[in-house]
């Protein structure tokens, strides 16, 4: 595997307030990464550090194993953090070889990237006549002019309408399977679930989740019970120790196991110390509930 960038317990605090906290994680070449967080969750302050436009307070992070220095490692990545910016009255083409000029990359990349974005047809007209999602798109053509080993953006689909969001989507996946490794913000679970294969799930700076989407649905699902009384059995839940977690909601008994575990055994283990469930059931989470859980269960 190869490391594309290192992140190690970072923290960014804006006065009293911690933006970033102790945050770690790691981006492998040839993944799509999705950064998931509710609004002021610090993601953009995050990608806003390693992209040197946003100073640390503490921690570390290394481009590229650390072999370069963060001015000649941000040569090879690509990053969209702001709303797209050309100039209005010019077109596409003439906007992208400015930036090639500005960048000092050949303009022969220019076509690949249109068609890429599926802008080629358009090309010759003026930036202001372009929708959000062509600016979008134009944009990421402009990212891509050096064929940067990694893509970086932030809410790459804020504010488009449904078409110009699968437009996005469906270009994102395309880079991504040219071999682009891709580090995308997102504060929507669906978006993630979408396009990325690996997230890293932030709440109020703080990682709660890093791993593969994948890995992120196949969770342990959880157990729902019910006892004519529920104190003796959330303490023999405590007792058994294989859960992470057991609540109470609405006389409901809720329960997450820490492994996989069969209502059967779970109900046997009850059984032998004396206690007769009056409800058992296991629920398995959507992707969904489990970002509502994992962000929520924090606040407690
Ligand atoms: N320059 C700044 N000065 C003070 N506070 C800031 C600054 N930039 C960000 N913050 C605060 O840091 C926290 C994290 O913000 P950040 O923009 O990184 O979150 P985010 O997850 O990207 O959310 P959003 O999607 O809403 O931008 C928020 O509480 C925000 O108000």
């Amino acid at each position: 595997m190869e490391t594309i960038l290192s992140v190690n317990q970072l923290t960014k605090k804006f006065g009293y307030l911690t933006a970033v906290k102790d945050l770690s994680f790691t981006i492998e070449k040839g993944n799509v990464y999705g950064i998931l967080g509710p609004n002021g969750s610090g993601k953009s302050t995050t990608l806003g550090i390693v992209l040197n436009v946003v100073n640390r307070t503490s921690g570390s992070f290394t481009w590229f194993n650390g072999n370069t220095s963060t001015h000649e490692a941000l040569k090879r990545v690509g990053a969209i953090i702001e709303r797209p910016n050309f100039y209005p009255y010019m077109s596409a083409i003439q906007n992208l070889k400015l930036v090639c000029k500005i960048k000092d990359v050949s303009e022969d990349k220019i076509q690949e990237k249109l068609e890429l974005v599926g802008l080629w047809e358009r090309r010759q007209s003026k930036f202001k006549t372009y929708s959000l999602g062509m600016k979008q798109r134009l944009a990421i053509a402009s990212a891509l002019l050096n064929d940067p080993e990694i893509l970086i953006l932030d809410e790459p689909t804020n504010g488009l309408d449904p078409q110009g969001i699968h437009q996005i989507r469906e270009i994102i996946k395309r880079i991504a399977s040219q071999g682009t490794t891709i580090l995308l913000a997102s504060h929507l679970l669906d978006e993630v679930e979408k396009v990325c294969t690996h997230v890293v799930i932030l709440r109020k700076g703080e990682k709660l989740y890093s791993g593969k989407v994948d890995g992120m649905m196949a969770s342990h699902g959880f157990f729902e019970l019910k006892a004519d009384n529920n104190e003796i059995l959330k303490g023999l839940l405590k007792e058994h120790n294989g859960f992470s977690e057991v609540k109470e909601e609405s006389g409901l008994i809720i329960a997450f196991p820490k492994e996989e575990m069969s209502a059967k055994d779970l109900n046997k283990f009850l059984y032998e110390k004396g206690l007769v469930l009056s409800h058992l059931q296991k629920k398995k989470e959507s992707l969904e509930e489990q970002f509502l859980t994992i962000t929520e269960r924090q606040t407690v």
